[in-house]
C-alpha cells in the first residue's frame, strides 16, 4: 500500500513493440488534480507511455506490457476492466485537432450519444457546460449547427478538449496538444490546462520546455525508454539531478 493516494501509477512497467523494448522499468506516481509533463528527445517513449495510461496501445499488433498501471490504485490491465469504461475515465486529446466532420454540437455530445443518451436537455446542457469549460462557448454559441471543420485550428483543439470533458473523465491525456497551433491558440490551451487542473488530473507530452515549465506541476524526463528523472517542475528546471536532464533542458541535445 502506498502511503499517499496517487491518481495514476506505473510500477515496474516495461513495454514492447514485438521484440523492441520501448519502455524500461518505469516507476512513477502522479498526483491527482495536478499537471504532469512528459519531456525527452524524440523516440524516448513519451507517447508510448502516455498511451498505456488509457490502453490506447491495445490496438497495435505486437504491443505488450509487463508490470502494472494503476488508476486510483486499481490495475487497468486486468481482464475485468472494460476498455470503453476506462476511456470514459481517462480521456485523450491528440497532437492534431481531430474533430469529426459533423456540427460543433454533434462533436461535443458524440460520446454521450454513443452511451445511448438521447435526452435533448441533457445533451444541450452538457454541450454548453463543456464548451464553457474550454472557453469556447462565446466563440461558437451561434455556430453550434455549423461544421466543426470550419473552426480555426485552435478552436478545433478546444472543441476536442470539450468533447473529451463531456463524458466526465477524471484524467485527460494530452499528446503534444499545441504542436500544430499558433502562439495565440497555444497560450489559450495553456491557460485552459491551468483552469482544468482544478477538476482534472492532466498528463501532457510536450517538446516545448517553456510549455512544460509554464503548465506543469511535475515533470518526467525520459531518455531511450527510461525514466531518468521525475520531480517538481520547478526543481527539475532549476536544479536537475542528472547531467542528461540538464543537457536536455538547456537544449544541448534532443
Ligand atoms: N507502432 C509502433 N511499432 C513499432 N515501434 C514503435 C511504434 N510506435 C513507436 N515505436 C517505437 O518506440 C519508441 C518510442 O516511441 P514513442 O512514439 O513513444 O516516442 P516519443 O518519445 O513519443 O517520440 P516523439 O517525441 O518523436 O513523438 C521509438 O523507438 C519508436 O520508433
Amino acid at each position: 500500500m502506498s502511503k499517499k493516494n496517487y491518481k495514476l501509477e506505473a510500477r515496474n512497467l516495461n513495454a514492447f513493440y514485438g521484440s523492441f523494448q520501448a519502455l524500461k522499468d518505469i516507476n512513477i506516481a502522479m498526483e491527482e488534480k495536478a499537471v504532469t509533463a512528459f519531456i525527452g528527445p524524440s523516440g524516448c517513449g513519451k507517447s508510448t507511455f502516455l498511451r498505456t495510461l488509457n490502453r490506447m496501445n491495445d490496438y497495435i499488433d505486437g504491443f505488450r506490457i509487463e508490470g502494472d498501471i494503476l488508476l486510483d490504485g486499481n490495475d487497468i490491465y486486468t481482464k475485468e476492466v472494460r476498455v470503453d469504461e476506462l476511456r470514459k475515465e481517462v480521456g485523450m486529446v491528440f497532437q492534431k485537432p481531430n474533430p469529426f466532420p459533423k456540427t460543433v454540437f454533434e462533436n461535443v455530445v458524440y460520446g454521450l450519444k454513443i452511451q445511448g443518451i438521447k435526452d435533448k436537455k441533457i445533451l444541450t446542457e452538457t454541450a454548453e457546460t463543456s464548451l464553457r469549460k474550454t472557453a469556447l462557448w462565446d466563440e461558437v454559441k451561434d455556430k453550434l449547427d455549423k461544421s466543426a471543420l470550419a473552426l480555426s485550428g485552435g478552436q478545433q483543439q478546444r472543441l476536442c478538449i470539450a468533447r473529451a470533458l463531456a463524458i466526465s473523465p477524471s484524467v485527460i491525456l494530452m499528446d503534444e496538444p499545441t504542436s500544430a497551433l499558433d502562439p495565440i491558440s497555444t497560450a489559450k490551451i495553456e491557460e485552459l490546462i491551468y483552469e482544468l487542473k482544478k477538476d482534472y488530473t492532466i498528463v501532457i507530452v510536450t517538446h516545448n520546455m517553456q510549455q512544460a515549465g509554464r503548465v506543469s506541476d511535475q515533470t518526467a524526463f525520459f531518455y531511450m525508454g527510461e525514466l531518468i528523472e521525475f520531480s517538481k517542475t520547478k526543481t527539475m528546471f532549476t536544479s536537475p539531478k542528472h547531467e542528461r536532464t540538464q543537457n536536455y533542458i538547456t537544449g544541448r541535445f534532443g
